[in-house]
């Protein structure tokens, strides 16, 4: 039932607590969200993400998304990405040392696409090789969030959070299958970043509660109903709300509409991806 259902706030980018949302502001002002993020309690210690990068253009803010992350993660060719990128992404650091500090802890994948030099690179530098090309039905993405499920202790599981660069804006193959694992494992939080955009999954399980940090996201939105039609959906704080409204690929979907207020609420008798954009001052 609906009404007994949990409410499940979402603290995936919010200030206190939710710094990643805080984090992704470094795309229009680095210095004044950092410092805001500490302010809002950011500390390394307190993190409880996982970061994944796919094989795709890294985001100008990965850098930090990465300072701040627990576990790092490459999806195959994602470590040529970090390899080649990181270094351009930090133009006034010393290209070799970003490379030596920027070593991801697993990379995880078929192996078809990481270049011999970069898996001996960070072999070298400690990172962890798993070869998993023996299963051809599952995407490199699958593998890497199987294995921050086998490996995170199930102490940190409820607050964990795992956040994934490069999904959106290439193959729409591969957009859909990147989707496709937020429904394979809609029991953790999952949320794909790009530049110009956000999207998870919310759950028909739960209640949302969505905090909006205004000088980061928004205002455009959507709400799409993505396994199956919502027979009833019904939210508050947008500027097309929806109540009780049916919502199916053929009939309604909720696109380009547009956050009013600074708590969203949402509930659904369907899974339905939340998507927000992302504000660009550049
Ligand atoms: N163009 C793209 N658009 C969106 N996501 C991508 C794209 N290319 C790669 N990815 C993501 O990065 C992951 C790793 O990419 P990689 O190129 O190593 O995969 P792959 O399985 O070799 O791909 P392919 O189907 O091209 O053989 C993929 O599993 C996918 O999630
Ligand atoms: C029905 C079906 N369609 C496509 C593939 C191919 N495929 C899906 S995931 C993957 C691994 C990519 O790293 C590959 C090759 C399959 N196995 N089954």
């Amino acid at each position: 039932m609906l009404g007994k259902q949990e409410i499940q706030e979402n603290r995936i980018l919010c200030a206190s607590g939710n710094e990643e949302r805080v984090l992704v502001l470094a795309s229009s002002n680095r210095e004044l969200n950092l410092d805001e993020a500490v302010k809002g309690g950011l500390s390394k210690d307190n993190k409880n993400y996982a970061l994944i990068l796919l094989n795709q253009p890294l985001p100008k803010f990965t850098p930090q998304l990465w300072d701040y992350a627990k576990l790092r993660l490459c999806a195959d060719g994602g470590a040529n990405r970090v390899f080649d990128e990181m270094p351009l992404l930090l133009p006034r650091q010393d290209p070799v040392s970003v490379r030596d500090r920027y070593v991801p802890d697993v990379i995880k994948g078929d192996m078809d696409s990481i270049r011999t030099e970069v898996k001996d690179f960070y072999a070298n530098l400690g990172s962890k090789i798993v070869d998993a090309s023996e299963d051809q039905d599952t995407t490199d993405l699958h593998k890497c969030i199987s294995f921050v499920q086998d490996t995170i202790p199930d102490v940190d599981k409820p607050d964990l959070c795992i956040l994934v660069v490069g999904a959106l804006g290439g193959r729409f193959d591969h957009e859909m299958g990147n989707i496709n694992v937020l429904c394979n494992f809609s029991n953790i939080r999952i949320v794909l970043i790009s530049d110009d955009c956000l999207i998870q999954l919310l759950p028909r399980t739960h209640h949302h509660e969505i905090n909006i940090l205004s000088s980061v996201e928004g205002p455009h939105c959507g709400l799409i109903p993505i396994a199956t039609a919502s027979a009833k959906a019904t939210t508050s704080g947008l500027e097309w709300n929806l109540d009780d409204t049916e919502m199916k690929f053929g009939g309604l979907v909720s696109t380009s509409n547009m956050v009013r207020e600074e708590k969203i609420t949402v509930k659904s008798d369907s899974d339905l991806l939340w998507t927000i954009s992302v504000r660009r001052t550049t």
